[in-house]
């Protein structure tokens, strides 16, 4: 039976801006991405029927249509007309709902997967097509890496990302955050600060990680912080504990920190680990889906 079994990885967010809002309530964004080092294995099983089936070691997670992988799959066999099936698994390690674009990247590893299984010969530019009709982050979870996104989050532009050698601590607290929600909370609020991406992509270049962490921003973290205080206390536990910079990724809540030495990020870690469970640290990746062995 044809299988194949693909690394479907998280980003964080180095900055996010919102500049406009389009007639579908969608929002414009400028903002850089970053896929890290922690993924969710991906192991798609071709099937005799004609049925999308998905198990997950996760219990956070739909497990029928509404699941961003059945999606994807549906989407695949609806528009290429494939009477075939799929059992698909998902080994969850990214913390679910947290800005950190799990599902998207689920999604954008059965699209890369399946063109390979069924043998489509679909160009990386034609998946994130139809990545975009499941999700905005989908299209740059395809080639992940490190990029500045505008449009909804579907034009990108690659940038050097982080060096290899900065540690990213991820901390993700134990509280739901809807994206939705967020992004219509921005409607109501002045933005007072933004980043300045051109600064943050030239720190990028020279490697400049101290001033690349005390200078990103994101628009959505004080809608987020204000309903969720625990954000700021996280940021405050990394920055005392000798983090360069700490910012919430996507709509949160999930709050990360960037380290130029691995041991005080581990000794954080522990710090955090006490009240937070779902904390790690983790590397920068060139690669979004990736196919695994
Ligand atoms: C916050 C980020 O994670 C940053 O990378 C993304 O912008 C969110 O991307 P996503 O979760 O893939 O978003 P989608 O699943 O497409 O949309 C979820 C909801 O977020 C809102 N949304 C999302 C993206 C965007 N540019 N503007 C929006 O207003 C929409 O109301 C939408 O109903
Ligand atoms: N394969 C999947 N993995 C994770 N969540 C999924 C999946 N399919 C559907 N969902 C649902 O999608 C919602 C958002 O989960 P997800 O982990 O993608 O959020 P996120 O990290 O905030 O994403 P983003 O950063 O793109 O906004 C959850 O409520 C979850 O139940």
């Amino acid at each position: 039976m044809n299988s194949i079994t693909l690394k479907s990885r998280a980003k964080i967010n180095l900055s996010i801006d919102v500049l406009g809002k389009r007639q579908d309530g969608y929002h414009l964004v400028e903002m850089i991405m970053q896929t890290i080092d922690l993924y969710d294995l991906i192991e798609i099983n071709e099937k005799d029927n004609d049925q999308i089936t998905i198990k997950s070691t996760s219990d956070e997670i739909p497990l029928d249509c509404n699941n961003l992988v059945y999606k994807a799959a549906n989407l695949i066999k609806k528009t290429f007309n494939i009477n075939k099936g799929v059992e698909i698994h998902i080994k969850k390690n990214i913390p679910v709902a947290a800005g950190m674009a799990g599902g998207s990247s689920n999604a954008a590893a059965v699209l890369v997967g399946l063109n390979k299984l069924w043998n489509l010969n679909l160009s990386n530019q034609q998946l994130e097509k139809i990545g975009l009709k499941l999700g905005a982050d989908v299209p740059f979870c395809i080639n992940g890496g490190a990029v500045l996104a505008s449009g909804i989050g579907e034009e990108l532009t690659p940038i050097k990302g982080l060096t290899k050698d900065v540690c990213i601590l991820v901390c993700k607290p134990d509280l739901f955050v809807s994206t939705k929600e967020v992004y219509e909370c921005i409607d109501s609020k002045d933005i007072d600060k933004r980043p300045n991406n051109k600064f943050l992509i030239e720190c990028l270049k020279n490697e400049d990680t101290r001033q690349l962490a005390e200078n990103m921003f994101n628009v959505l973290e004080g809608v987020t912080m204000d309903k969720h205080p625990v954000i700021q206390q996280i940021k405050d536990i990394m920055t005392n504990n000798r983090a360069l910079g700490a910012m919430m990724s996507g709509s949160g809540p999930t709050v990360f920190g960037l380290y130029e030495n691995r041991e005080d990020a581990v000794k954080c870690k522990a710090i955090l680990e006490k009240q937070f469970k779902q904390t790690f640290v983790v590397a920068c990746e060139e690669k979004g889906v990736e196919v695994n062995g």
